[in-house]
């Protein structure tokens, strides 16, 4: 997915990744939405409702960069969120939220430092996420979020919602999906290390490794 990528491409996009993510288990019933940004500046995304099992290319909802409801479905009512990022990030393309049970875990955690949710454990996840700033707890669609989320998101490509998920955007939904993914999997780590010493890369080296991501 790119600036220049077609509509109907984007669609199948979008679906593909959905469909991805759901069948391995990523995400479940019908929690997690998708985005993509198109040439024209506008945003197709999951409606609001479905499963990312199920839904399909002719479903997806259009809005523009600040969630105004263009065509199609309703849309996510994380749409504000998804727009936030948009908005924030110039170079971002693709914007996937999801209910990946370890971050869902590590999101609901007592203590965790708000400005980093997730220790840099691995070179992979210095590379492709980062660092992860938990936003304070607010209920699906509070769009009172949406300043937080936006001031945030210039600064970080990936986000932890408090007691819910991740949000992560990217250049591509490739990237946006590959990062997520890797977040899952070091929220996993995490939670099978508590109670073990370790020894996450050093703030040096894990700033070594830091991509600037869309
Ligand atoms: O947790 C929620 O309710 C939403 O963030 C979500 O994941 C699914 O909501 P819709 O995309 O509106 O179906
Ligand atoms: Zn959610």
């Amino acid at each position: 997915m790119s600036a220049c990528t077609d509509e109907s491409t984007a669609r199948a996009l979008v679906v593909r990744t959905a469909r991805s993510l759901f069948t391995r288990g990523l995400t479940h019933g019908s929690t997690g939405n998708l985005s993509v940004r198109l040439a024209d500046g506008t945003l197709l995304l999951t409606p609001t409702g479905s499963s990312l099992g199920t839904v399909e290319e002719g479903q997806l909802s259009r809005t523009d960069v600040h969630g105004k409801h263009l065509d199609g479905p309703r849309p996510t009512k994380e749409a504000f969120l998804h727009a936030a990022f948009y908005r924030a990030r110039p170079g971002a393309h693709a914007v996937v939220h999801l209910h990946s049970t370890h971050a869902a875990a590590v999101s609901c955690l007592d203590g965790v430092n708000p400005a980093d949710a997730l220790p840099p454990l691995t070179a992979y996840y210095a590379m492709r996420v980062g660092k992860l700033p938990l936003l304070p707890y607010h209920a699906p669609g509070d769009s009172s979020l949406e300043p937080l989320a936006e001031r945030t998101a210039r600064t970080h490509h990936a986000v932890l919602l408090a007691n819910h998920g991740p949000v992560v955007a990217g250049a591509s939904m490739e990237q946006a999906a590959d990062a997520i993914e890797e977040l899952e999997e070091t929220a996993k780590l995490h939670l099978l290390l508590r109670g073990h010493a370790t020894r996450p890369l050093t703030p040096e080296q894990a700033a070594a490794l830091a991509s600037p991501s869309s």
